[in-house]
């Protein structure tokens, strides 16, 4: 049997009273008249916000950067920013004048924590005092900052045991010999930097200190063997991070207060402002001890002996300690692109494109935080995307994930990139791959260190070249069984530090991802 009107219960609720008026009637007719007006002028207004939204998506290209962590996924990011968006490039380039003196000093700290470990250890085996120190542990900068404790001291208080002063001096650096010879030298070098610590606080503190990524420490992730590599033990990962872009704002703000004081010739001092005039003539005392440290030969041979640990901006920046600790210091390009700074969680980037052909347009990239804790965020931006940039760096093959040292660091990155390719959700995606990091590599082969040291399987020269392309192929390889079409694949060798060539190299990303996507893409 059907719903009668008397038994539908909205039929009954919006029909007229029984008893109404002829007056009554006309009053209640205009108020459903202005009622489905004013619904209309609703509906055209949500069509219009709907319709605009729509054209301004096709105004975009949206891309999304993949990788492991320090891969250059930001480092990227920060090539579409110079290159597409210099005016807005140029306006935040002093913001990073505090993230860049933080890598200095934790650079600085980092060496001057591993160089003290190994005088300690040296100093107990001679003392008698002999203690175990485990050849594989890492400098625990961050604890021992926390705790107020140098590494060594920290360290003192572990486990006891005992074996030869000899198998311990040389337990963990082969180039740690060199480093006694001048021990009285470097201990009391050493002891003039600790106000660095201090320092890395203070610095981490205007950024807006968030912690370390606990979910990401000691991770019990099982080591898969792609290339038939060694695994290695876990560390701490506990590298510095600020989750959102908003911290550039900040700092660009407060830089404008500090100019426009200056010009008024106001004296009233913030306590941010005494930060950061301690820090500053902190960094000022300490300039002189932190260029001898890093100038010093054996401290050189020790820390390039270390294939994990020291970040790779850490070379370039500690080899301008002099100018960035300038007070007048201001951040070139260079310095900017070189700066690091983890990412965390996955950060939306829009940069309108100011000048070329496609001004107007609006890039969208997503820059994902890449350690392994971070990864499960990165689904959700699978779809409604054109482009994905993976970005594999292969310098890396004989270094290990800060988050799980058991775990070599290409190894990992090719564990990503069969991910990435058997995803279904992507399956109509550009993929665009950087091999990236061409540079390191290249330095790194032309040292001695054999590729085929670490992956067994090689049979090529130990160059730059053959081993890129050794690894074009195996990419490749992996992409065709995905069973994709091949013209959906882009593979670019790339330094992307190299503003220049990265700038080219994104014309022909462009180019590609647009030559794809015309007919969701409203092109002229
Ligand atoms: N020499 C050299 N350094 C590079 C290159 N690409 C990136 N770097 C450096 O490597 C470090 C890590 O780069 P990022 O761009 O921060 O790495 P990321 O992939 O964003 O890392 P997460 O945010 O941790 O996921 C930075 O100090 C960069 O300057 C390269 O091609 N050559
Ligand atoms: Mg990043």
């Amino acid at each position: 049997m059907g719903i009668t009107a008397d038994a539908d219960p909205f039929a009954l609720a919006l029909r007229p009273p029984a008893d109404e008026t002829p007056e009554e009637r006309d009053v209640r007719l205009q108020a459903e008249a202005e009622a489905k007006r004013r619904s209309d002028e609703i509906d055209s207004m949500l069509q219009a916000e709907a319709l605009s939204l729509k054209k301004r998506q096709k105004r975009e290209i949206r891309v999304l950067l993949l990788g492991q962590g320090e891969s250059g996924k930001s480092t990227t990011l920060k090539n579409f920013q110079l290159s597409y968006a210099q005016r807005s490039w140029a306006a935040e380039k002093s913001a990073w004048r505090v993230v860049i003196q933080l890598n200095v000093v934790r650079s600085v700290n980092f060496i001057a924590a591993a160089v003290e470990k190994e005088l300690e250890a040296y100093k107990a085996a001679i003392a008698g005092e002999v203690q175990e120190l485990d050849p594989d542990a890492d400098v625990d900068i961050d604890n021992d900052i926390e705790a107020g404790t140098s590494s060594a001291e920290g360290r003192r208080a572990s486990t006891p045991s005992t074996f030869s002063s000899q198998s311990l001096f040389i337990g963990s650096n082969p180039a740690a010999k060199n480093l006694v010879k001048k021990a009285d030298e470097l201990t009391a070098l050493i002891a003039r930097l600790k106000p660095l610590y201090g320092v890395q606080r203070a610095l981490e503190r205007m950024l807006g200190r968030e912690g370390t990524d606990e979910a990401c420490e000691n991770a019990p992730v099982k080591a898969t063997n792609g290339f038939g590599i060694p695994k290695l033990k876990t560390r701490r990962s506990t590298e510095f991070f600020v989750r959102t872009t908003g911290w550039k704002d900040t700092l660009t703000r407060f830089q404008a207060q500090m100019r426009s004081r200056s010009s008024t010739g106001s004296s009233t001092e913030s306590p941010t402002d005494v930060r950061r005039d301690q820090v500053g003539a902190k960094l000022a005392n300490c300039s002189s001890d932190m260029i001898a440290l890093w100038g010093d030969s054996a401290v050189r041979e020790f820390t390039g002996k270390m294939s994990d640990g020291l970040g790779d901006e850490a070379e370039f920046f500690l080899g301008n300690i002099a100018r960035i600790v300038d007070p007048l210091y201001a951040p070139t390009d260079e310095d900017v692109i070189r700066a690091r700074l983890r990412t965390m969680g996955v950060q939306e980037h829009r940069i309108k494109m100011e000048n070329g052909p496609y001004q107007g347009r609006e890039w969208v990239v997503y820059d994902v935080g890449g350690a392994r804790s971070q990864r499960a965020q990165w689904a959700k931006y699978f779809s409604a995307i054109h482009a994905i940039i993976f970005l594999a760096p292969i310098s890396a093959f004989d270094q290990h994930l800060h988050e799980d040292r058991r775990v070599n660091r290409l190894d990992d990155t090719v564990q990503l990139w069969k991910q990435v390719c058997s995803n279904k959700l992507i399956q109509n995606t550009e993929i665009v791959v950087f091999l990236n990091k061409q540079d390191l590599l290249a330095r790194k082969l032309a040292s001695g260190i054999r590729f085929s040291s670490w992956v067994r399987n090689y049979r090529g020269a130990e160059d730059a070249e053959s081993v890129s392309n050794y690894l074009k192929t195996k990419f490749t390889d992996i992409f065709r069984q995905s069973q994709r079409p091949p013209s959906s694949l882009h593979m670019f060798f790339t330094s992307v530090v190299d503003t220049k060539a990265t700038s080219i190299t994104l014309v022909a990303v462009q180019d590609g991802i647009l030559k794809n996507h015309l007919s969701d893409l409203d092109l002229i």
